[in-house]
């Protein structure tokens, strides 16, 4: 056929196809296509091509490459946090039809007593919408590490990738992902389980790209359950609820949505249960932070970072301080495995401490850092709430102080309703005249509570009242003294010794250690 120069392209190629072997020639134009768009990709795009170059080829190849690839990322933010969008597609893809995936990834739901499938990496599902279809892709790209390390390092970019037709771009746009985010979402909600996760000290081994670990939170403890004055016990589940709800009202005034309760009494008066019973009354997950695993300030705010809202950030025995020497007296008792494991690997004997400051602390509580993420408490509990640097308990930090303190009789009839399950005994009056006078935790009064061998309900009752007397008699003999407040000086040497670690040191503390 004969080419006159004035036609118009599309006509030529018209022309061109409409010659002889025209199927020959068209295969051989989409597999040139392809190839194009495989090595322009590969190859020249990490080049960064000239602004008009690139352009002009990606013209080319969308000419014969219809489809849109929208990628989401599991790392948002400088790798900082997990992206939102990726876990919400991970819950909707579980949502849908994957007749044609072969690979998964099983994950057992305790609540659910099921297996929780989601696509394994390298696999492709097609998802339909209002009769269009939509390819969705899960990938992952190796991070090149160039550390040297005993343990298999599993550093990974993983994306999920949708893909479309251009001509339902508007559709994808306007409905499609609202559709996919809204089902997620859903989906999340229905097979949320809560959370007691803890920050992981591991930072050589197989989870160290991990800075919580976590395991399902199962604490039973309720307000049901939490033996305390019944007024303190409402007014503290009011302000609980009324924080919860109050989204507009912390946006309205100007503050991160946020609540600070600090928790103090003698040991065995129920702090822990507390917090369990908060996060079961709010259905949030809880981060208990240990801070001596902690390695500074900024590895403190990275942490914050990483939490999740709708969650309760606990430091138990915040009191416990600590110097070089106790530390590394604990790690001689405790840790010697540890310590050796480190050495092996190089680790310099101050490159294991915690260098995280009070101001530090004070940053992650009400920082500007603090108020990335929202609906969170933070909770601290302590024995000793006078050893506490008043800068950190101050109102507005942890804007609710409660006192869990000994038994009292009202607090008794919870307990001896939940463990003998009676409202009243002739021994009542009893205990309650011994209880007005004697100092006794809810520890104690609950373990006496608890029948050592199942008779019948009423004799084990009476049993286990029985014993409570003799042990409120034995209490009444041998009070209970109250630890003296500790002196300006008191370095907290017993409490190390009992809790172990503790972590808050004054910045000068450090800058002189750091001299040395
Ligand atoms: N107020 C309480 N109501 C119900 N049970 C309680 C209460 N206080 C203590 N108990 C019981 O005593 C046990 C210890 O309580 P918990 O661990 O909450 O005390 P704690 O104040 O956190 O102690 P510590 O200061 O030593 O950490 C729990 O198993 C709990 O069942
Ligand atoms: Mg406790």
């Amino acid at each position: 056929m004969g080419k006159n120069p004035k036609m118009h392209p599309t006509q030529l190629a018209m022309n061109f196809l409409m010659e002889d072997g025209w199927m020959a020639k068209l295969s051989s134009m989409i597999a040139s296509a392809g190839f194009l768009w495989y090595f322009v990709s590969k190859y020249l795009e990490p080049f960064h091509l000239d602004a008009d170059l690139s352009r002009l080829v990606s013209k080319l190849i969308s000419y014969f490459y219809p489809y849109i690839e929208i990628k989401f990322p599991e790392q948002s933010g400088e790798k900082l946090k997990r992206n939102e969008a990726y876990t919400t597609i991970e819950q909707y893809l579980g949502t849908i039809n994957t007749t044609f995936a072969r690979r998964f990834k099983a994950e057992f739901i305790k609540d659910q007593k099921k297996l929780d499938l989601s696509l394994d990496d390298k696999e492709e599902v097609i998802d339909s919408f209002k009769g269009i279809r939509f390819w969705w892709s899960s990938n992952y790209v190796p991070i090149k590490n160039t550390q040297i390390s005993f343990y298999p390092s599993s550093d990974f970019k993983r994306n999920y990738c949708l893909k479309f037709h251009r001509r339902d771009n508007d559709l994808v746009q306007n409905e499609y992902l609202n559709h996919v985010m809204e089902t997620g979402k859903e989906a999340s909600i229905k097979k949320r389980i809560r959370k007691l996760h803890t920050n992981n000290r591991d930072d050589h081994g197989y989870f160290k790209e991990r800075l919580w670990i976590h395991v399902p939170f199962e604490h039973p403890a309720t307000f049901d359950t939490i033996a305390m004055d019944p007024k303190m016990k409402q007014e503290i589940i009011d302000d609980l609820l009324t924080f919860c709800g109050n989204k507009d009202y912390y946006k309205r005034i100007g503050k991160a949505w946020k609540r600070g309760y600090l928790l103090y009494g003698p040991p065995g008066t129920g702090k822990s249960s507390m917090v369990a019973a908060m996060a079961n009354l709010l259905d949030y997950d809880i981060y208990d932070l240990e801070l001596t695993a902690v390695k500074n300030n900024s590895m403190l705010r990275k942490l914050l970072i990483d939490t999740s809202s709708k969650s309760i950030i606990v430091i138990e025995d915040i009191d416990c301080s600590s110097t070089l020497t106790k530390k590394r007296k604990v790690k001689k008792k405790k840790g010697e495995e540890e310590d050796e494991k480190d050495k092996l690997l190089g680790k310099k004997e101050e490159d294991l401490e915690s260098k995280v400051t009070l101001s530090g602390l004070l940053n992650f509580i009400d920082g500007l850092w603090s108020s990335c993420g929202s609906e969170r408490l933070i909770v601290f509990t302590t024995n000793h709430v006078k050893k506490l640097d008043p800068a950190l308990i101050r109102r507005g930090r942890m804007d609710k102080h409660i006192e869990l303190s000994y038994c009292r009789f009202e607090a008794f009839k919870v307990l001896a309703y939940n463990y003998l399950d009676i409202n009243n005994h002739p021994l009542f009056t009893e205990v309650e005249n011994l209880m007005a006078e004697v100092k006794i935790t809810p520890a104690d009064v609950a373990e006496n509570l608890i029948p050592k061998r199942r008779i019948d309900k009423e004799e084990d009752a009476t049993i286990c009242l029985k014993n409570l007397i003799q042990a409120l008699i034995d209490c009444k003999a041998n009070p209970i003294v109250d630890d003296p407040e500790p002196d300006e000086d008191d370095d907290g040497d017993e409490d190390v010794e009992k809790k172990e670690e503790g972590t808050i040191k004054k910045e000068d503390e450090v800058r002189d250690q750091n001299k040395e």
